[in-house]
């Protein structure tokens, strides 16, 4: 075993991070339905399109985002090692600061968040906003960083996945040898799980097809129960009885189910697998 471990914490076992995965993919669905309810609003994106009285020439999301993260550090926020802003400089927290387990070699040194900015601003908001301006600038901004920090928590979390995949002793040795190797390819294999991933996107589909379904006063009995007119809506007739299985017939969700899977499949899985990938090829670094 390597002196690292020695003075770590034992990250949390790989079942229960997977299980914290799993609620994110309920906070960024719900995040993404909360801004696709706004037009696009590309002009919160551009630089110099607002005009900010104090001569600011940055893009509005990038303005609100430096004034909510400056805030969030103040209190703490990314101190937690789960927790990763997108802008710098930030200032310093007003309390003294938390003791967290040292679960994580170097908790500070992979920050991906300008990829994952660039990829929301780029693919995501396009995809599942209808085009156009309706000036709720404010708003689609607040829902934009709710989304952004959701994605960037779920894909740096691969650190702790990379960790107790690292210190589980069925796979020690193999990390260790392959690490020393800088062995980028083995290292992707051996930490990929292809059922994990399929059963993922499987669920994922299910939960956007009815977390996005628009339940009007029409879907339900006098009794307050789900009629038949609702079970159709919710597309509860498209999921079959054995399993989470959605058919081909697309049903008219507040956000397309098929984007969020694609950006699962696309980015979001890809990202977090690369943040392990860069986790463990430094993880001996100071042996
Ligand atoms: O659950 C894991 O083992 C992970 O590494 C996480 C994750 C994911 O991003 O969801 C990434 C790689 C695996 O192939 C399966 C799933």
């Amino acid at each position: 075993m390597s002196r690292n471990l020695l003075i770590l914490a034992a990250a949390p076992k790989l079942s229960e991070l997977r299980d914290t995965l799993v609620r994110l993919e309920d906070t960024i669905i719900f995040a993404l339905i909360e801004r696709s309810q706004f037009k696009h609003n590309s002009k919160i994106y551009a630089a110099n399109e607002m005009r900010f009285r104090d001569g600011y020439s940055g893009s509005f999301l990038s303005w609100f985002l430096k004034e909510v993260e400056s805030v969030h550090a103040k209190v703490r926020r990314y101190q937690s090692p789960d927790e990763y802003p997108f802008t710098d400089n930030l200032p310093d927290p007003v309390l003294p600061p938390l003791e967290y387990p040292p679960v994580l070699v170097d908790p500070q040194s992979i920050n991906i968040n300008d990829e994952i900015f660039n990829m929301y601003i780029n693919t995501v908001v396009p995809g599942i906003t209808a085009q156009g301006d309706d000036t709720n600038y404010g708003s689609s901004a607040t829902r934009d960083i709710e989304c952004l920090q959701a994605l960037s928590r779920r894909i740096h979390y691969g650190k702790f996945v990379a960790e107790s995949k690292f210190q589980d002793p069925k796979t020690h040795d193999e990390y260790v040898r392959l690490i020393k190797e800088k062995n980028r390819d083995r290292l992707m294999e051996l930490l990929t799980n292809v059922h994990v991933e399929e059963q993922l996107l499987k669920r994922l589909k299910a939960k956007a097809l009815i977390y996005g379904q628009d339940l009007s006063t029409a879907s339900l009995s006098p009794d307050g129960s789900i009629n038949a007119n609702g079970r159709a809506l919710l597309g509860l007739n498209s999921l079959s009885a054995s399993s989470s299985e959605v058919s081909d017939d697309k049903v008219k969700t507040r956000v397309d189910y098929d984007l969020v899977v694609s950006l699962y499949r696309d980015y979001v899985i890809p990202l977090t697998k690369e943040v392990e990938i860069e986790y463990l090829l430094h993880r001996l670094d100071n042996n």
